[in-house]
């Protein structure tokens, strides 16, 4: 008998009710949501299988699964119906996620083809995939990859992860952090796109995330600090989009809405490889220019956020 779609229920890692769409299969249900693009699927690491074998009348019991299966059905919607974007390549490519990764694993990872979540050692992480922000952070490295394809080493890693920040963020839209949800050890967060130097990163000497390109971070560490410097990248994007002071620049902002399509374009239309931040702040005028025309409010805002973080 042929799997069909059914609307299925469960709760996420943290106990809150979910619901998304999988199958009935064989008497049994998976995490295979046959109705985005090439399908949705989501698979528990130890097992290697997608069968939930604990769910009974389409209730799933393992919540990094089903946290990470709605992570990705919603990071789908956000691309699809924000930019028109179908999947990572724009092609419907088949999203998938591995949850369980690892041995207490602290971290998540997007391999070229697909999510990876560890389940955090309780001191440090809670189970990553309970992250929205997380999740939508590794598919967006998803989309760098089928676009601009930033190399993920220096500067052009350094915005290669501040793409997946930015999505992150606008995924998760309430706030301007990420990793918030997930965090065990009292932190605030991962990172803060709103104000980077709260965030200890213990690679820089200073520990602080740096917020002005005077303050990047030089040396071998973490591919060339591609988490660290993200930060510069960041901190500009959040002044495009809510506006504030920054090292005597004020910067009206234009809202997440403009923001969004702002950087995607670049992403999309004008960054390559290798390009740098000098590189980020062209493509997001021209983008911004392109969209609103040359005098508008949002291509004022994008030449003095990146003023602000002394990137020319
Ligand atoms: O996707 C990414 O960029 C991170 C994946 C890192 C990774 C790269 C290559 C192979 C395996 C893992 C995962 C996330 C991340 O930012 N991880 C931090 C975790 C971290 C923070 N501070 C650290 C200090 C040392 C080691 C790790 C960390 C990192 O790897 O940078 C993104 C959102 C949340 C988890
Ligand atoms: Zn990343």
């Amino acid at each position: 008998n042929a799997a069909h779609d059914v609307t299925a229920f469960g709760k996420g890692v943290f106990g809150d009710k979910r619901k998304f769409e999988a199958q009935a299969y064989e008497g049994k249900f998976r995490l295979f949501d046959a109705t985005r693009g090439d399908g949705v699927v989501t698979y528990d690491n130890t097992t290697g299988t997608n069968v939930d074998v604990l769910s009974i009348n389409k209730m799933f019991k393992d919540g990094a699964a089903v946290d990470a299966h709605v992570n990705a059905e919603k990071t789908y919607d956000y691309f699809k119906e924000t930019f028109g974007r179908d999947s990572v390549d724009d092609n419907g490519q088949q999203l998938i996620s591995a949850v369980h990764v690892g041995e207490n694993w602290n971290n998540a990872s997007w391999n070229g083809r697909q999510m990876s979540y560890g389940d955090g050692d309780g001191e440090r992480f809670y189970p990553l995939a309970g992250g929205l922000d997380v999740g939508a952070h590794e598919m967006s490295h998803g989309v760098v990859q089928h676009t601009a394809g930033l190399i993920y080493r220096n500067e052009s890693g350094a915005l290669n992860e501040s793409y997946a920040d930015i999505f992150g963020a606008m995924v998760d839209r309430d706030d301007w952090l990420i990793g918030e949800d997930i965090m065990a050890d009292g932190s605030i967060a991962l990172r803060s796109l709103e104000d980077p130097s709260v965030i200890v990163d213990e690679r820089t000497e200073s520990g602080y995330s740096p917020d002005h390109w005077s303050k990047r971070y030089i040396g071998n560490l973490d591919n060339g600090g591609v988490h660290i410097n993200s930060s510069i990248n960041n901190k500009a994007a959040y002044l495009v989009s809510e506006g504030g002071e920054h090292y005597g620049i004020a910067v009206s902002g234009v809202g997440r809405e403009a923001t969004e399509q702002i950087y995607y374009r670049a992403l999309s239309f004008y960054l390559t490889r290798n390009s740098d931040f000098s590189m980020m702040r062209q493509a997001a005028i021209q983008a911004a220019t392109d969209l609103y025309g040359s005098n508008s409010a949002e291509v004022q805002a994008v030449t003095q956020a990146y003023n602000a973080v002394g990137v020319y």
